[in-house]
Parts: C-alpha cells; sequence; structure tokens
C-alpha cells in the first residue's frame, strides 16, 4: 500500500490484527516525531533505518526480529540521495559541457551545430522558445487565462500602445471598478509605468508584431481591444480581433487596408470604430454635429473647412521649426511628404506626395496672436459622402502649425531625409555614422568634404537659403554627432528631433481647432458658422493632444462595452448616437468649444 495517511496507534492495531500477515512495513517520508505517524516518538537514522513497531505491546523496539511492523522513519533521508544522484548525473554530464560551454544563445538554434542530446536539452535560445518547448508559451498562456477569467464579471479592455496619448485612456476607463485592463507595449518602462499608476492595470511587455499568436490568444480573452498602436500595425489587431470577433477601437485613420476589412467585420458582427481623437475624431464630431442641425432646418451645407493642429503652447516655441510632438512623431514627419485632395470652389486640388504640401501653406488668420500657417491634409474629399455634403463647393481638412514651419521642415524634405526606405547604412550591425557623414551620403559627395564644402553642396540641393541652412545647423546635421541606429533615414531623424524637441518641465502643448462651416438657408441667408476648440495641455499632466485624443477614445470605447455603440462593421462618428453623447461627455473632462454665427445675403 503506497498512500498519504494519518497513522494513530489505534489504527495500526486494527489493521495489523486483521491483516496481520499483509501489512509489514511502513515507510514514512514525513519523519514528522508524534506527527502523522502518532507512536513514533524518534526518527530513524541512515546508520540504524529501521525498527520494529509492537502494535500489541505499543512499543518500539531497535531489533529488526520478532512481533511488529518495520517502521523507516529517517528525517534527513533526501540529503542523502544526491551523492550517488550527483555522481550518476554528473558522469552523463561531462561529455557535453565543452559543447555546451563554446554554444552562442543569441544565435537562432539551427545556426549551431549541436549534437542531438545538447540540441535536445536547449529550451530557449536567441529569445525564442525552441520548437520541443514551445508547449511552455502554451502552458504560460493558459496560465494567465485562468488569471483572467479569475477576475469573473469584469470587463476586460486590451489596450496596445503606451504613447503620447495612452494615459487618459487608462485613466478614464479604470475609473469603473468593474473594469480591468491589460495594457501591451514593447515599451516596458512606459507601460510599467500606467500599471503602477491605475488600478486593475496589468503590464505586458510584447512586440504585437512579432508574436502574432499571443496578440490573438490575448485579443480571445477581451471584450473589447483599443489599439493606440502606430497606424501600420493596427491591420493586424484587426484581423485578429474579426478572428476572435471582439470589438475594436482606434483612433487612427481608416486606411484602405483597414477599408478592406468591412466585409469580414460585418460578418464576424462586431464592431471597428477607427478615427476616433481629435483629428480625425472630434473634428468629425463637430461637423456632424452643425450638419445635421442645418439639415434640421432645411438648410443646406455649401462648405466645411477645419484645421487643427497639435502645437507648443506660444512661450515653448523657440526652436526653428516652432513645433514639438505631442503625439507620433514619426507620424508628424511621414505626414509631410503625403498627397493631399480637396475641393475648392467647385474644383478639385491634388497636391503630390513627396512634400508639395509643404509649398501650399495658407496664412491662417483668424487667431492673429497665434501667428498660424495650414496646409491639406490627405483627401478631403473622400468624406463628401459620410458628411452628407456632395453638394458642397468647399470641402478642406488640413494642419496647422506656426509660421515658418512649412519652410523649415521642406529644408528636412529636400535633403532626403524624410525618407521611409530601409537604409541598411543606419542598422545596428553598421559601423556608427555621424549626421555629417549621412548628409555627404545622401549630397553623393565623399564623407571627408569639409563642412563648408557641405554646405555649398547643401545650398545646391535645398536652394540658397539662409534660414534652412540655421536651421540644420540647429539640430546638428553638419555635426560629427552619432546617427541614432534606425530601420530608415526618417526613423533616424524621428529618434534625433524627439530628443530635441520634446516638453520639457514646466512646459505646456496646445491643441487649436477651427472649422468654418457655411450654410445656405431656406431664406437665402448664408450662416458663416465657425466652431473654435482650444485646449492648454497641463504642466505636470495630461498635454492638450492627449485629452482631446484619450477622452474621445475612452468614452467611445465604454459605449461599445455599455451596448451604446452596436453598429456592426467598420464606423466613424459620423452619427448622432454617437457624437452626441460623446460631444456632452467631453465637457466633463473640460474640453469645451465655442461657436459663433453671422449672417449675410
Ligand atoms: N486621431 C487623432 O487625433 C490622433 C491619433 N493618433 C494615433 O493614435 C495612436 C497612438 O498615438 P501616440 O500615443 O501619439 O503614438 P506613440 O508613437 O507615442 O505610441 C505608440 C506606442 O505603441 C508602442 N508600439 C509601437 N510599435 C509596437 C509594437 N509593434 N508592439 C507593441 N508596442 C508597440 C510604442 O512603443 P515604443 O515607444 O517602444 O515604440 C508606444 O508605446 C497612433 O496610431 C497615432 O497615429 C495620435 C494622436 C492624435
Ligand atoms: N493634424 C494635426 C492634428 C493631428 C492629431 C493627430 N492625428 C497635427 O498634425 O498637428
Ligand atoms: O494614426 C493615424 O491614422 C495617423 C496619424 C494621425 O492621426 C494623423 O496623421 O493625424
Amino acid at each position: 500500500m503506497n498512500c498519504s495517511f494519518s497513522y494513530t496507534h489505534h489504527i495500526v492495531l486494527h489493521v495489523y490484527q486483521f491483516y496481520f500477515s499483509r501489512l509489514l512495513a511502513i515507510g514514512d517520508i514525513s519523519a514528522d516525531t508524534g506527527g502523522s505517524i502518532e507512536f513514533m516518538t524518534e526518527c530513524t537514522t541512515i546508520d540504524m533505518p529501521f525498527c520494529m513497531y509492537d502494535a500489541d505491546q505499543h512499543i518500539i523496539h531497535d531489533s529488526v526480529e520478532g512481533n511488529g511492523i518495520l517502521m523507516c522513519s529517517i528525517d534527513n533521508l533526501p540529503a542523502q540521495l544526491p551523492i550517488e544522484a550527483t555522481e550518476y548525473f554528473g558522469d552523463l554530464l561531462f561529455p557535453y559541457i565543452e559543447e555546451m560551454l563554446m554554444s552562442d544563445a543569441s544565435k537562432p538554434l539551427d545556426q549551431e551545430n549541436f549534437s542531438p542530446v545538447v540540441r535536445d536539452a536547449v529550451i530557449a535560445s536567441n529569445g525564442t522558445l525552441t520548437p520541443k518547448y514551445k508547449y511552455i508559451q502554451k502552458l504560460r498562456e493558459s496560465r494567465e487565462y485562468a488569471q483572467l477569467m479569475t477576475v469573473g464579471s469584469k470587463k476586460r479592455i486590451l489596450v496596445l500602445g503606451s504613447g503620447y496619448v495612452s494615459e487618459p485612456v487608462i485613466s478614464y476607463l479604470t475609473r469603473d471598478p468593474n473594469v480591468e485592463i491589460t495594457a501591451v507595449s514593447d515599451n516596458k518602462d512606459q507601460v510599467d509605468h500606467l500599471a503602477k499608476k491605475y488600478s486593475n492595470t496589468t503590464p505586458l511587455e510584447m512586440d504585437v508584431s512579432k508574436s502574432e499568436e499571443k496578440l490573438s490568444s490575448l485579443v480571445r480573452k477581451h471584450q473589447l481591444v483599443v489599439s493606440l498602436l502606430p497606424y501600420a500595425v493596427h491591420p493586424l489587431v484587426a484581423k485578429h480581433c474579426i478572428k476572435n470577433k471582439v470589438n475594436l477601437l482606434t483612433t487612427s485613420y481608416l486606411t484602405p487596408s483597414m477599408r478592406e476589412l468591412q466585409q469580414s467585420t460585418e460578418a464576424a458582427g462586431i464592431t471597428i470604430v477607427g478615427e476616433m481623437g481629435l483629428d480625425p475624431g472630434l473634428d468629425h464630431m463637430l461637423a456632424m454635429e452643425s450638419f445635421d442641425k442645418a439639415k434640421d432646418v432645411g438648410a443646406k451645407v455649401e462648405s466645411y473647412i477645419s484645421f487643427c493642429g497639435g502645437l507648443p503652447a506660444p512661450e515653448c516655441s523657440d526652436n526653428p521649426l516652432r513645433y514639438k510632438f505631442s503625439w507620433s512623431p514619426l507620424g508628424v514627419l511621414l505626414n509631410t511628404i503625403q498627397p493631399a485632395t480637396y475641393l475648392k470652389n467647385g474644383e478639385v486640388v491634388n497636391i503630390a506626395a513627396g512634400g508639395s504640401l509643404l509649398e501650399s501653406v495658407t496664412d491662417m488668420d483668424w487667431f492673429p496672436g497665434l501667428n498660424l500657417e495650414g496646409f491639406p491634409n490627405r483627401d478631403s474629399t473622400k468624406y463628401a459622402e459620410p458628411y452628407g455634403i456632395q453638394s458642397a463647393h468647399t470641402l478642406i481638412r488640413g494642419t496647422l502649425r506656426y509660421k515658418g514651419f512649412s519652410k523649415a521642415m521642406s529644408g528636412f524634405v529636400k535633403l532626403g531625409l524624410i525618407n521611409a526606405d530601409p537604409c541598411p547604412l543606419l542598422a545596428m550591425d553598421s559601423p556608427p555614422i555621424t549626421w555629417k557623414e549621412l548628409l555627404c551620403h545622401l549630397l553623393k559627395i565623399p564623407d571627408t568634404t569639409s563642412v563648408d564644402h557641405v554646405k555649398e553642396a547643401v545650398y545646391n540641393k535645398v536652394g540658397r537659403n539662409d534660414s534652412n541652412m540655421e536651421t540644420f545647423q540647429w539640430f546638428g546635421l553638419l555635426s560629427d554627432e552619432p546617427v541614432p541606429v534606425a530601420d530608415s533615414i526618417v526613423g533616424a531623424l524621428t529618434k534625433h528631433l524627439e530628443m530635441m524637441l520634446s516638453f520639457g518641465p514646466g512646459e505646456r502643448d496646445m491643441i487649436v481647432m477651427r472649422n468654418d462651416v457655411g450654410i445656405r438657408h431656406p431664406s437665402g441667408h448664408l450662416e458663416s458658422k465657425n466652431i473654435s476648440l482650444v485646449v492648454y495641455g497641463e504642466v505636470n499632466g495630461y498635454s492638450a493632444m492627449a485629452k482631446t485624443v484619450g477622452y474621445p477614445a475612452a468614452i467611445a470605447s465604454k459605449m461599445i462595452l455599455d451596448g451604446e455603440i452596436e453598429t456592426k462593421g467598420l464606423v466613424i462618428p459620423s452619427t448622432k448616437n454617437i457624437y452626441g453623447p460623446i460631444l456632452e461627455r467631453i465637457t466633463e473632462e473640460g474640453i469645451f468649444y465655442n461657436t459663433k454665427s453671422t449672417f449675410s445675403l
């Protein structure tokens, strides 16, 4: 009999009397005197391993002869085993030691020349589980799943990304004690910081693009995914939301690759809300509110012009670009080379990709104290239909900056610095390179060229413009400062500019949005309606950008979870059931807008 049991004298006596011939010995691994074997008052030893228990007499004697049950109860028994085990194991292991010592754990397993024994024993190599041990990931996942399931009736939200705009999203959603958030990012410090600051938030470090299986299993365990990752990653996230029938919200434009998912999103019966931030986001909502009001009184929308900028507050604009980053720096830089299309006085205007935007700049003087300029943003004409203003003669969406931005930024574009193509020159395993050397490479001159000659070559390429040259020098582009390691030139410039153009202590940002709507009333009067939204960031608090993107995104997330948004398929905030509650609820978060109208015939 092999069992775990507590023996009292009476039990043993009973067993002994009834099954005398069968109960020969008890091996007591508890060795707990007076404990589970009540009558054992002393342990036996390695030198004298056995004693006899005579249950009839209720005595213990050392002889193994005579009546009784043989008892073995050695308390230090486990300590005796390793002597033999170590020798045996050591003998087996020794032939493989040299092979193991010479191995390189940073190499993938298939690049190692291991013997089958060692190869089969490698659990992880180069940061990845080897094929034989992939099951460990499944074990981990099922443990995480079990942990999540213990949360019971709680609402589980997966927030992806922990960058500039994520914090208000998590802060708003965790106000509800029934919400549990898993916050995922490849930036461990950021995500740990968020999880420490907000209750019910579990951090997870993970590169979403490199761990698809894990992403899918995470998505499955949540009721809603909020993706605040770079926009290029959203289609991958959406694919897993569709597969697992989990709703998704992003603050990004519904790009063509997201729009391709319309049918499969509907077929899965889920909602994917996109463009739920500031611009795109609140701009759509403010526009639709005024369009719907116009329609209610039988008026017609003739024109719509909307400009928005994430800017430093004026007192923090002291650099040649007059700009600081309040949202994805790579997104800001890549936007400068996008093409654009808009409708002006009945004519469609196309602007080519590659930086022409920065030549299509207009002064924006409705807030003269702010010294603003604006340039068109993407294809405005595609909103005529969702806005229901197909007969409007003017439809323009644009970006605002302080005057001087476009001219300075066009220098970067002309130099070839806003280039997202892979650049092996800047890879981790390439020799370090300085900004001056990179410039020489772009200008196709030897990297030993003197600074004065480099300047000449720059003038030849971008035009003889001293303010552009001052900008390049201010940003150290002619210096011997090393270029950050990156996949592309724009990737390196992003890292470099992010270091130089971030908000310092005591500094704050602002957002400015201005929508101008021309409304023709049945009386023939033209109403010129303007809606202005100006929000300042809080020193030591949320930036204006984070608030105006994060709160609409969080409010809409809650609406999805609570069943207030039920539309299936791809959705942007253009309908009253969505924009109505959001425009009302942002005021509770301190976001207010002003509306003014003037009438003319
Ligand atoms: N509608 C609107 O008005 C606005 C929309 N946006 C959009 O919202 C989204 C978030 O913006 P923002 O916070 O400014 O962006 P950030 O670039 O600041 O943040 C992105 C976050 O995602 C992480 N990340 C990037 N790639 C991966 C990956 N493969 N796996 C895991 N984590 C990853 C980043 O980590 P790491 O730092 O390590 O790269 C970072 O934490 C973006 O898509 C942006 O374009 C932003 C502002 C306004
Ligand atoms: N278009 C404005 C606002 C963008 C907000 C992010 N989508 C800017 O670039 O500053
Ligand atoms: O996330 C995106 O779609 C791109 C960034 C963005 O919102 C923008 O360009 O304004």
